[in-house]
């Protein structure tokens, strides 16, 4: 097999930059499953990481607040720098970097409490705030995952009681009621329907105003219609990073070429 060519270096290195990945090493014990992956996220974009599965796409995505701290045999070497500071050195609060480093996952996981209560419980972890406040949070929060409407006559009903696509929405709400700083989705469309993946895809759009954003997705009409960044990986490495256009019309590996295409993947 032919070694993957060097990763191409944007025109647009001028853009302000939240997440900088650089060097990233990531191991599984023995398994060297992120190789030498350097990555801009840009401050209040979309970039969309696709590839072939196994490729990496979620381990960078879970680097990039350090998730994968909570599983022992799993290490990253390199930089992620987030507003200039590298967040793998040791002496992270790793709370505060969740925090703002917010991650949205393939299944929605509401917790088993209340609609409200999905959203209070994590802002109480965070803020000591009003009944008042705390409410106002909330409906900001439901309002801004576009899910209020659908809920604010039963804020007392189980979030679990939620169709797949509300529950999905309720875990967004739980995301940026913390005022995160960057929101991950990993697949986060996968268990849902096409009605409900539009809703979440709008979604998406509407949140860059606020929030730096990267996504995995297998879905390549996906990747077009929420992303202006597309990074390809393929065997851990970073094959192509560019505008989506350019990307998805005009790639300059035969290997993005392919897996775009739909030739591989
Ligand atoms: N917990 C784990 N332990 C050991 N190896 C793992 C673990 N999780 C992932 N890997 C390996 O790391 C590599 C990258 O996996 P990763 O899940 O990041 O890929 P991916 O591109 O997100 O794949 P998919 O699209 O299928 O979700 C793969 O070779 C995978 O087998």
């Amino acid at each position: 097999m032919t070694a993957v060519a060097t990763t191409t270096v944007p025109a647009t290195n001028e853009l302000p930059t939240k997440i900088s990945v650089r060097n990233l090493q990531f191991y599984y014990g023995q398994n060297h499953a992120v190789k030498d992956v350097n990555i801009p996220l840009y401050t209040n974009k979309v970039t969309a990481l696709i590839g072939p599965s196994g490729c990496g796409k979620s381990t960078l995505l879970r680097v990039m607040n350090r998730m994968y701290d909570l599983y022992p045999g799993q290490r990253a070497e390199g930089e992620v720098m987030l507003d200039g500071e590298n967040i793998l050195k040791p002496g992270q609060d790793l709370n505060l970097l969740r925090a703002r480093v917010g991650m949205v996952f393939q299944k929605p996981t509401p917790f088993p409490m209340t609609i409200y209560e999905n959203i209070a419980f994590g802002v109480r972890l965070y803020e000591k705030l009003s009944r008042a406040d705390l409410d106002a949070r909330v409906e900001t929060a439901l309002r801004g995952a576009a899910l209020w409407d659908e809920v604010k006559d039963k804020l007392n009903a189980s979030g679990l009681s939620l169709s797949g696509g509300q529950q999905q929405r309720l875990c967004i709400a739980r995301t940026i009621a913390i005022h995160p700083e960057v929101i991950l989705f990993d697949e986060p469309c996968s268990a849902l329907d096409p009605i409900s993946t539009a809703k979440v895809e709008e979604l998406i759009d509407e949140l860059k105003d606020k929030y730096t954003i990267a996504i995995v997705t297998h879905n390549m009409q996906q990747a077009v219609r929420v992303s202006e960044y597309t990074a390809f990986m393929y065997l851990g490495e970073l094959v192509e990073f560019g505008t989506t256009t350019q990307i998805f019309t005009a790639p300059e590996n035969q290997r993005t070429q392919n897996y775009v295409t739909g030739r591989f993947g």
